[in-house]
């Protein structure tokens, strides 16, 4: 079933909300009417009001690859500055090197990336091969990949650039979850800086969801770990061609990189904790206990068990003012608690009293990513 399709399907029904499908496929639910204003302005040139050249007979918009244009020059131009501001947010002197571009279709946001960047600044990955001719002519020196993102090794795609890779994306909606996992494991290796990218606007309710929320779920537990995680601005359908039918969002992503995420992990293997959240979320009206009774080769008893102290390190976080390692403890009763109830924090814990705080084996490049994804 395409998203598309789903979403007709869903709205026709009546059902609310996003929803992960045991294969792990983040399938769509709702509508949300909150609003988060733009950034402000950053001193790159995007006053550009130069129309997107949309795609006429040539490259007509294929459904099934998610292409929804961006037609109009004034979000083009709020993009790159929301882009600007999160590439350089660590080090706002230094000049960006590396900028990859996900999906660059018809090129709106690569023409100005090119005219604010240059072509040696920028790659691009895009799927569609008339995409990547039209590109090709349009800047000959510009390196377009002609790859399915999900299948890219960013981590190798960082170490050759020589640094984490700041990314831009106006993405196709069938594959955001996976897009957005494919990120967080390429950050366990630092290869991620951040990532400015538009999504259905109830994914980024998801990211950015607080507990007992209803769009509290595992797109909270995990972005909220992994990065700081920002809500740029609403971008209505009528800038698209063709329209999609749902609000979308521009968010930013600042990922940890390793050292801090293992610290904010208090050491504990990210594949332990991802089987945590997703059978916790499996069945979100179960209590915590009653969900990872079916952990494989789970000892019931610590489902019982009070929490283990906090490590020094979470402890001199939490005293330093970190507010993850603020919300980390547990609660005695946390076995009865569901899931939408703990904190990213104290889901760590969980894990922790589970399967101990010890990296097993070499983590590999799938830890959220499919295994039938990338290498
Ligand atoms: C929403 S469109 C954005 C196009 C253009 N950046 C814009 O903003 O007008 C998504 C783009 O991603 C490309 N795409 C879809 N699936 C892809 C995949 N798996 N790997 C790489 N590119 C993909 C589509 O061909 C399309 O160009």
């Amino acid at each position: 079933l395409s998203t598309t399709s789903l979403i007709s399907r869903i709205s026709n029904t009546g059902l609310y909300g996003w929803v992960q499908g045991g294969d792990g496929e983040w399938e769509w639910e709702e509508d949300d009417p909150g609003f988060v204003a733009a950034t402000t302005a950053v001193a790159i040139d995007t006053a550009s009001t130069a129309t997107p050249q949309l795609p006429a007979g040539k490259l007509k918009p294929k459904q099934s690859l998610g292409q929804n244009y961006l037609k109009d020059p004034n979000t083009v131009a709020k993009m790159i500055r929301a882009f600007h501001s999160d590439a350089t947010a660590r080090d706002a002197g230094k000049p960006l090197d590396k900028i990859i571009e996900l999906g660059p279709g018809a090129g709106a946001l690569t023409d100005r990336l090119v005219e604010n960047y240059g072509t040696d600044v920028l790659e691009c990955i895009e799927i569609d091969q008339r995409a990547v001719e039209i590109l090709g002519e349009r800047y000959p020196n510009l390196v377009v990949h002609h790859e399915d993102v999900l299948q890219v090794n960013y981590p190798a795609m960082a170490e050759k650039a020589g640094q984490p890779l700041v990314v831009i994306g106006n993405l196709p909606y069938y594959i955001t979850s996976q897009i957005l996992f494919a990120l967080a494991d390429a950050s366990h290796y630092g290869a991620v800086d951040c990532a400015t990218v538009t999504m259905q606007w109830e994914v980024a309710q998801r990211m950015v969801a607080p507990t007992s929320c209803k769009d509290y779920g595992i797109l909270s537990v995990v972005f909220q770990t992994y990065a700081e995680v920002k809500n740029h601005f609403k971008i209505p359908p009528t800038v698209f061609y063709p329209q999609p039918k749902v609000d979308s969002a521009l968010v930013g992503l600042h990922f940890l990189g390793p050292t801090k995420l293992k610290e904010r992990l208090a050491g504990v293997d990210p594949r332990d904790f991802r089987r945590v959240i997703t059978t916790s979320f499996r069945q979100r009206r179960k209590t915590i206990r009653n969900s990872l009774k079916k952990l494989d080769g789970i000892d019931v008893e610590l489902l019982s068990a009070p929490p283990l102290p906090l490590p020094d390190s979470v402890v001199a976080a939490r005293e330093a003012g970190d507010a993850f390692a603020s919300t980390q403890e547990l609660p005695d009763n946390w076995f009865t608690k569901r899931p939408e109830e703990l904190t990213p924090g104290q889901f760590v814990e969980v894990t922790r009293l589970i399967y101990g705080s010890e990296q097993k084996e070499d983590l590999g490049n799938k830890v959220w990513r499919k295994l039938k994804h990338g290498v």
